[in-house]
């Protein structure tokens, strides 16, 4: 293999400049060539591709977002979308490519590295840490911290006016920032995808708490089957019925997929970054680089794609336990 082209796919999560950073300077230890496939896989359609030298990478590892930019693609769903792309692809003589992004990408990835031969290597990029594979996703942690900040920033208002706080954060399927930052900032309750808590258990909870607390936070990831923080709040007000109970609201939203990456994330994005051009070298394809146990793990990407990560049942019972 002589070529090797890089990409960012889907969403963008700080830590992906690390990883592409580092894609780029191990290809060059090699002895490779290494690209850069602006706009994830609509650039890869439209040839939008540049050759990258070790400077093309310099001053990047603290920086969020992507260089390469991020998009979602859906020509690239369609056989035609696909075939544009590897004769792009061809056109420079490409024969390895480093997807960095989500499942999405990786379903895109496997599809198009069985149709066509390409050797396709992933990185987790994404801040939800949903990705079976690998401990931790690049961007979960700067985002769980992010979160942190602005819940630690939050408790000091709920505080000094005897408030009941429900915080949003990001997780459209997953509630790992949810717990984490629940744990990390002390909340009175958790609402996640992956377990069922019911308005009337919320209402029983804040009912107790109120006997031993005055101001409480609820943390409700986005994707949580009663609805966003909005609408959690105004069916908790509604079933309470109690003027002394003072609601607020607070989405986070996109501040936690932006910001300068921690050093979990710089060095998670460096250490997949290396072991996904290693590992195309060594002729693996259709996996993922991730990290499990402190080990580099290359997992097939049919099981990142289709196994489910559990939240660790742990994690919940630290939250209900420790806020009494
Ligand atoms: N079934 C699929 N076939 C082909 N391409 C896909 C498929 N699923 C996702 N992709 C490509 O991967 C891109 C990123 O997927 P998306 O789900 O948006 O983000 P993420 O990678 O963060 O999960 C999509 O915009 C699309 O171009
Ligand atoms: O508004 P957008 O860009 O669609 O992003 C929202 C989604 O992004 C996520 O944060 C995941 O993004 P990443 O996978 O890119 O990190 C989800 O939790 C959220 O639902």
């Amino acid at each position: 293999m002589k070529k090797i082209a890089v990409f960012t796919s889907g969403g963008d999560a700080p830590g992906m400049n690390a990883c592409v950073r580092a894609v780029v300077r191990t290809g060059i230890y090699h002895g490779l060539e290494v690209y850069g496939i602006m706009y994830g896989y609509d650039g890869m359609i439209n040839g939008e591709i540049k050759k990258l030298q070790t400077h093309s990478v310099s001053n990047i590892v603290q920086r969020g977002g992507t260089i390469l930019k991020s998009a979602r693609s859906d020509d690239f769903r369609t056989r035609e979308g696909r075939q544009k792309a590897y004769e792009q692809l061809q056109k420079h003589g490409i024969e390895g490519l480093v997807a960095i992004g989500g499942d999405g990408t990786f379903t895109g990835a496997d599809l198009f590295a069985k149709e066509f031969g390409m050797k396709v290597i992933g990185c987790p990029g994404t801040i939800d840490n949903d990705i079976y594979g690998t401990d931790y996703t690049i961007g979960f942690d700067t985002a769980l911290n992010t979160a942190l900040e602005a819940i630690d920033k939050v408790r000091d208002t709920a505080a000094a006016h005897d408030r009941i706080f429900f915080i949003e954060v990001m997780g459209r399927d997953s509630g790992y920032i949810a717990v984490e930052c629940g744990i990390g900032g002390g909340a009175e309750l958790v609402m996640v995808p992956e377990t069922k808590t019911t308005i009337s258990d919320v209402v029983k909870s804040l009912k107790g708490l109120r006997k031993t607390k005055t101001s409480s936070i609820v943390i409700v990831a986005e994707g949580d089957e009663e609805g966003g923080a909005a609408e959690v709040m105004s069916k908790v007000k509604n079933e309470v019925n109690d003027d002394r109970m003072d609601f607020k609201v607070t989405t986070l939203g996109h501040i936690q997929r932006g910001g300068n990456p921690t050093a979990k994330d710089r060095i998670l994005g460096s250490r997949c970054g290396l072991a996904a051009v290693e590992g195309l070298m060594e002729g693996k394809t259709n996996c993922m680089a991730g990290i499990i146990h402190d080990e580099v793990a290359y997992t097939d990407f049919q099981d990142c794609i289709n196994k489910d990560k559990p939240l660790n049942k742990d994690y919940l019972r630290l939250v209900d336990i420790l806020s009494i």
